[in-house]
């Protein structure tokens, strides 16, 4: 459908940049067509999902900035020598000089830069407040970049719909903007901030007793919204309720509102004092300041303000739930979900608790605290970094509701990883806990639970056996009081509104580690599952501890003449295997391989390719996993990988992408990756930033990207670094492989060895170039792997985010650090093993000699047979 929105000529989408200058008096607007190819598959109705508030306008802002200006040029007052100068530099900075708005006077103090054509913000990340700073700007706004000097954020409607969800208020927010910022919030910025929180927070979306009611405190609100005819038809007028006014309920009061206490935290009120006091000192910030943070950016359970005694509300049609939040989006009233589970007396109560042992981390606690802020459980998202923690997250969050939980996962893999982990955490017993896969249908004893499940189990309508049909039943026919979606970011839209429209539950929370879809989908699930709660920062949890710090390197690998020969001729998808099988890919791969090996590095290398990966691991002499090998293989293989010297590298397809926890696992090596996904980036990622030895004095992680210098590729790489370096990682280039040359036993070192290797590669199938080949990311069972139970420390500094050259031994520390654990002996015995060779492979062997054969026959350049 046409994506037609307004704004401001030039902003964002034209490259062809004409924003209005200062000074100018050209701020006309023309309606402008969103040009970006993934919105065109939108249905109208999952782009009508969209609230209109969503996509920026800001030509109302930049209206009134306008006015500013014009002000500000008639009594500027700068003196004329500073007039001049201005003058000057703004030839340079053109429609960027924003030198006409006047910094305070201690500007220098304050971390804040706020621009006021386009809601961008602009932190000092260096600043002594910039943590607190951080806090606050990641409540009210989305971050856009995160390195580690100068971090962005940007004011949405979507940011400031999260910042009302989670209790605050709109002159808060100008106030303490406005403290932070080293210019006055400009007039523009502070009626978007306005206008856009007048609206929301002001209805809630409730279920009682199996139904559904619009609830809110105004009742002219209520009035508004039943005039449309969309939800005046989805309402349900019963007896009891058959006039045209709305009912009007008086609330039982929460008996201890700020007594909520969620499990595994210490003495949360001591420990939100002395961390209040402590960041103060450090800071080195005044008292108002500090406790303007604390009332504003902390969320403090006991002073938030009870909501009105009377509540308006009108019972709406759970068939025409989605059209209803869908139509008050479009009115700018997006429902909230709030659930008062300590005054839920029809749900049964769920006996379960974290275990005595169990200690959240103190952003997981954070998180919560965005969550259950007022006492009630809010539905929304957070967002953690992989390998940070997120399923104690949601463990926890179950435990403090203590109500019937349904738990939704992409794979079978993770359904058992999740009640692994419930049992592991919690006190929960086996009864309590039940699975729902294609496997296993179980129900739980007793009137509460939990039922762990895919999404796909749930929102399947066709083909179900009588046992599925039992389970969906049961499923369906009760209330729940919390639903908790894993990995939200990759659930098809349509998948996740049958989800969420055939479940009745209280409270939805929904996590993730990438809020990034590729098909830029991500605004559905703010409308679906709520507001995003939190997001951490990921440098700052590497920098704590939490996570490993990681060097991530690019190695360019040239390909050989005759690869790069065959690759400008292919046009087929085949390309992109000759790319992956390029020798010297093989090289660097084999050279990095020993290279970490030699340092005690645990190493997994990935690839999409199935071709690519068997061909490599086969030639390396290591054991590796796709989507064909067996479960008992697998397990035997990860195993090794975990607990033997001899298994040091392991090979995986993108079913290690997700769902596998190896925290021995230090080095990342990616030889083949899924074009330009920079969520499969992270995840990968994810896969070493769990490290076990992530606390090691000077301890670093290594991510590999293998790439093959002038192909495609190259521009893969680079799309899918992108979220990596907004998070703050530097990706360093690294043309030359010092000692690679001279290593013995290179392979494909002989320009005969390289024409066998081309030969195999063509007579591979087209469909062998296919990534598409292997099962399906996380389908695979790697469950029983999770190990770790590392607690963080106090840890190293935040690395720089800068794209460098270097070579491999800066790269990995030679020069600044030690690395301790050696283990030269590893896979010397498992390369001693003779290779097997599988009979289908052997007859493979004889077809390629029999290419290789014609191919030494046939000059440089000429066609191959078959070739038009
Ligand atoms: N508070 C904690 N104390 C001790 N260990 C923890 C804590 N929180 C998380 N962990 C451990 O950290 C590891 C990573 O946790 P988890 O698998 O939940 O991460 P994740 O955020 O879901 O990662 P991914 O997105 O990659 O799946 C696990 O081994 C888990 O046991």
């Amino acid at each position: 459908m046409s994506n037609k929105r307004l704004a401001p000529e030039g902003i964002a989408e034209s490259s062809s940049s004409k924003r209005p200058r200062p000074g100018r008096a050209d701020d006309e607007y023309v309606e402008i067509e969103d040009s970006d190819a993934d919105d065109d598959d939108r249905t109208a109705a999952e782009a009508a999902l969209v609230p209109r508030a969503a996509t920026i306008n800001f030509s109302a802002l930049t209206r009134k900035l306008a006015q500013e200006r014009r002000t500000v040029g008639a009594d500027d007052g700068l003196s004329p020598h500073r007039r001049q100068q201005n003058a000057l530099v703004s030839h340079i900075f053109m429609d960027q000089d924003f030198s006409w708005l006047h910094l305070k006077p201690d500007h220098a103090s304050r971390p804040l830069w706020i621009s006021p054509e386009d809601g961008h913000i602009i932190l000092e990340a260096f600043s002594p407040i910039a943590e607190q700073a951080q806090d606050f700007l990641v409540a009210i706004s989305e971050p856009v970049s995160r390195p580690s000097f100068i971090h962005e954020y940007k004011l949405t409607s979507y940011s400031l719909y999260a910042a009302v969800s989670v209790g605050l208020q709109t002159e808060d927010i100008i106030e303490v903007l406005n403290r932070l910022s080293k210019v006055p919030v400009p007039e523009s910025i502070i009626s978007f901030i306005r206008e856009r929180t007048l609206s929301y927070g002001k209805v809630k979306l409730v279920l009682k007793h199996n139904k559904y009611f619009v609830e809110s405190n105004h009742p002219e609100t209520l009035q508004i919204l039943l005039k449309d005819k969309t939800i005046r038809d989805a309402r349900v007028v019963s007896q009891a309720n058959d006039t045209n006014k709305v009912a009007t309920f008086t609330t039982a009061k929460a008996p201890m509102k700020g007594g909520l206490v969620i499990p595994g935290t210490k003495d949360a009120d001591k420990k939100q004092d002395d961390a209040a006091k402590a960041s103060g000192a450090s800071a080195g910030t005044n008292s108002a300041d500090a406790d303007l943070f604390t009332s504003v950016v902390g969320v403090d359970a006991d002073e938030i303000d009870e909501d009105d005694d009377n509540v308006h509300a009108f019972e709406i049609d759970d068939a025409k739930i989605d059209d209803v939040k869908k139509r008050c989006n479009e009115l700018e009233y997006p429902m909230l979900e709030e659930y008062d589970f300590r005054n839920d007396t029809v749900n049964a109560n769920l006996d379960i608790d974290l275990k005595p042992a169990t200690v959240i981390r103190p952003y997981q606690e954070t998180s919560l605290s965005k969550m259950f802020g007022n006492g009630r459980a809010r539905s929304g998202i957070i967002v953690l970094p992989c390998g940070a923690g997120k399923t104690l997250v949601g463990i926890t969050a179950a435990c403090t509701i203590k109500k019937s939980c349904l738990v939704l996962c992409t794979s079978s893999v993770s359904v058992m990883q999740w009640k692994q982990q419930f049992m592991q955490w919690s006190n929960v017993t086996d009864r309590q806990i039940a699975v729902f896969t294609a496997d296993q249908k179980e129900k739980f004893a007793g009137d509460s639970g939990i039922v762990v499940s895919t999404y796909s189990m749930v929102a399947n309508t066709h083909n179900r056996s009588y046992e599925s049909k039992k389970m969906m039943e049961f499923l369906t026919s009760r209330e729940w009081g919390f639903i908790l979606l894993d990995e939200v970011h990759v659930v098809p839209a349509a998948m996740f509104r049958r989800v969420v429209t055939t479940i009745k539950a209280h409270s939805k929370l929904g996590l993730t580690a990438t809020l990034v879809r590729e098909d830029d989908k991500i605004a559905d699930l703010n409308y679906m599952i709520g507001p995003k709660l939190y997001e951490a920062n990921w440098m700052d949890l590497a920098a704590k501890g939490h996570i490993a710090n990681v060097q991530c390197a690019e190695v360019w690998c040239p390909m050989t003449p005759e690869f790069y020969r065959e690759y400008l001729r292919e046009q087929s998808r085949k390309r992109m295997l000759l790319y992956c099988m390029n020798p010297k890919k093989f090289q660097a791969c084999q050279f990095l391989i020993k290279y970490h090996e030699d340092r005690g590095d645990k190493i997994i290398v990935f690839s999409d390719n199935v071709f690519a990966l068997e061909a490599y691991a086969k030639k390396l002499r290591k054991p590796y996993i796709h989507g064909a090998t067996g479960q008992v293989e697998r397990m035997r293989i990860l195993q090794h990988f975990q607990h033997s010297p001899e298994v040091n590298t392991i090979f995986l397809s993108k079913v290690g992408d997700t769902s596998i926890d190896l925290p021995e696992a230090t080095c990342l090596i990616q030889i083949s990756s899924h074009f330009g996904s920079r969520r499969q980036e992270a995840q990968r990622l994810g896969r070493i930033l769990r490290a076990k030895r992530r606390n090691d004095e000077g301890f670093n992680a290594f991510f590999y990207s293998l790439v093959s210098k002038d192909t495609q590729e190259m521009f893969y790489s680079t799309k899918r670094q992108q979220f990596l370096i907004d998070q703050g990682y530097a990706f360093k280039v690294i043309t030359h492989l010092d000692g690679l040359e001279s290593m013995p036993d290179l392979v494909y070192k002989s320009r005969d060895e390289q024409i066998e290797l081309i030969s195999s590669v063509l007579l591979a199938n087209e469909k062998d170039a296919e990534l598409g080949t292997d099962v399906k990311a996380g389908e695979g069972d790697l469950a029983g792997t999770v190990t770790s139970l590392d607690f963080g420390g106090p840890k190293g500094k935040t690395p720089a985010a800068q794209r460098t050259m270097g070579s491999l031994t800066a790269l990995s520390g030679a020069q600044h650090m030690s690395y301790i654990e050696q283990n030269k002996s590893a896979n010397k015995k498992l390369a001693k093993e003779p290779a097997s060779r599988h009979k289908l492979f052997a007859k493979r062997d004889r077809d390629v000699a029999a290419a290789k054969k014609e191919a030494r026959g046939r000059p440089a350049g000429r066609a191959r047979p078959g070739d038009k």
